[in-house]
């Protein structure tokens, strides 16, 4: 189980952007992180992967565990050894190196190359554009290798920062049927996304944050049937899973912790 407690994080010493949220991730299952832009749901990943410093960020209260072993004082390679792994947003692949090259910088063993070829299997298309420059790639492409990079230091734990993030519809699908996948071979899932259908559909249980705090969190279904879910973050009228409105929703008290 992966728990985070009363976490508070401040950036360049003066700015606090997490102020206390709390959540579980069981070991084996999905969880969402869900909430609009800004929310913190990127300096969480950050803090759970121990790249809080690389931003001028540090933790000034709570703790993180896995497995009961804390990780608040780890290094980021220390938390990838330990089995978790970060996808970052925006797909942060390595634009000038080629797609084998980006596998193989993912990987911590000497065994890399066997593992990539497994990937190649399950994505022909990274098979087929092995050595050319991932920056020649489409965006859904790039997500993929992404998250195939990620997966190249087997990690128990991966954190997934808005993975369908800019792309179309139908590559969303084939990115949801990899979470899927990833998870059924028994990784365990942090799931940070805007798009909160998607989001749900995949994960077991879900939290919302909003200005650095847990407003609401459920069963996915439960969640899915909330009235406030329903009008602020499951919209029909506008774009499919968007936030809208979200002044509006600031307003409704019971939302406040
Ligand atoms: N290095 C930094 N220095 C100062 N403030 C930062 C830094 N990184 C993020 N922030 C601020 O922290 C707040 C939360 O940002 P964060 O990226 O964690 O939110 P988010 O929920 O992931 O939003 P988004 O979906 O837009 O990425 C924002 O107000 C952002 O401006």
């Amino acid at each position: 189980m992966l728990v985070v407690s009363g976490l508070e994080v401040v950036y360049h010493q003066v700015v606090k952007v997490l102020k206390g949220p709390s959540l579980q991730v069981p070991e084996g299952e999905i969880v969402t992180l869900l909430g609009p832009n800004g929310a913190g749901k990127t300096t969480l990943l950050r803090a759970l992967s121990g790249l809080l410093n690389v931003h001028d960020g540090a933790i000034t209260k709570g703790q993180i565990t896995w497995k009961g072993q804390d990780l608040t004082k780890l290094g980021a390679d220390e938390i990838v050894r330990l089995g978790i792994s970060q996808v970052l947003e925006g797909r942060r692949i390595l634009a000038d190196l080629t797609v084998a090259e980006n596998l193989r910088a993912g990987a911590y063993s000497n065994r890399a190359d066997g593992l990539a070829s497994t990937f190649y299997e399950r994505f022909p298309i990274l098979g087929q554009r092995r050595d050319q420059k991932a920056g020649y790639l489409s965006g859904g492409e790039q997500q993929m290798l992404a998250i195939a990079r990620a997966l190249m230091a087997r990690p128990k734990v991966l954190l997934l920062d808005e993975p369908s993030l800019g792309l179309a519809p139908k590559i969303v699908q084939e990115v949801a049927d990899l979470i899927r996948e990833i998870h059924q071979d028994g990784c365990t899932v942090l799931l940070v996304e805007q798009n909160a259908r998607l989001a749900l559909g995949l994960a077991s249980y879900g939290y919302v944050m909003e200005t650095g705090k847990i407003v609401l969190d459920g069963n996915s279904e439960d969640l899915l049937e909330d009235k406030d879910m329903q009008e602020f973050y499951l919209g029909g009228a506008h774009e499919e899973g968007a936030f809208r409105n979200v002044k509006h929703y600031r307003r409704r008290k019971r939302w406040l912790a």
